[in-house]
């Protein structure tokens, strides 16, 4: 196959962060705590915080509270959310690592000409020292965070963004229901992540394909960019 008969050669690939690139729960899950046990909370696990992910910073305190049934006030929540980006910029990359065989996908979606960004509900100078420090920056067109001054997921501008425009086609990886809905809107095929962070089961979130690990990726985008192609054509 030429790359030009390639259909993923031009195709825009918007990848989420937590949960879909980088497994960043150990991570997450120190700030966290670090913030909200001066509070009085007990101390949250890390498998709690895969379920509490996807919403951004804020909504992840908040998340903390209501799921221990601790009542807390605006003031409250914006002090938790201050001491937890302290902490977490300091120690964004300690034990975060890309998912297995992430990096090889990425290189073969780039030798395959696909045009790859992130779109994620981090603050954008978190996810771009994230990806800094694991050294995966250079291989995205555009990194998108919440804050960027662009509405975030799961409003579909967030996801334009990161794709640099309106494209016929394009593709959304991401774990959780706000990748759902933003690809949904923005009229994009949806690959989730079944390894990721949801607090729904994945299943229901109305994906194009599903995958379980990264060395099945290629076969299920392909299979949903044809299933499109062909519904279209
Ligand atoms: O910070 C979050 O809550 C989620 O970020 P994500 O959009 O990369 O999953
Ligand atoms: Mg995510």
């Amino acid at each position: 196959m030429t790359l030009t008969d390639d259909p993923i050669a031009g195709l825009p690939i918007a990848f989420d962060l937590d949960g879909t690139l980088v497994d960043t729960a150990p991570d997450l899950v120190r700030a966290l705590n670090a913030s909200v046990k001066p509070c009085g909370l007990s101390e949250v696990r890390v498998d709690d915080v895969r379920a509490m992910v996807g919403r951004g910073a804020r909504a992840l305190i908040e998340r903390a509270f209501a799921r221990q049934n601790v009542e807390a006030g605006l003031s409250e929540i914006d002090h938790c959310l201050t001491r937890f980006l302290e902490v977490y910029r300091d120690q964004i990359a300690v034990d975060s690592r890309p998912f297995a065989n992430v990096e090889a996908v990425l290189d073969r979606l780039a030798t395959r000409g696909a045009r790859l960004s992130v779109c994620t509900n981090k603050p954008q100078t978190l996810a771009q020292a994230l990806l800094d420090q694991l050294k995966m920056s250079d291989r995205f067109e555009r990194i998108i965070g919440a804050d960027s001054g662009i509405a975030k997921k799961p409003d579909p501008a967030h996801l334009f963004a990161a794709f640099g425009g309106t494209p016929t086609l394009g593709v959304l990886v991401g774990d959780s229901e706000p990748d759902a809905l933003a690809a949904r809107a923005a009229g994009a095929i949806c690959l989730l992540f079944e390894g990721g962070y949801s607090e729904k089961p994945v299943r229901t979130l109305g994906a194009d394909r599903l995958f379980k690990q990264y060395d099945e990726f290629e076969t299920v985008l392909t299979e949903a960019v044809s299933a499109r192609l062909s519904a279209k054509a």
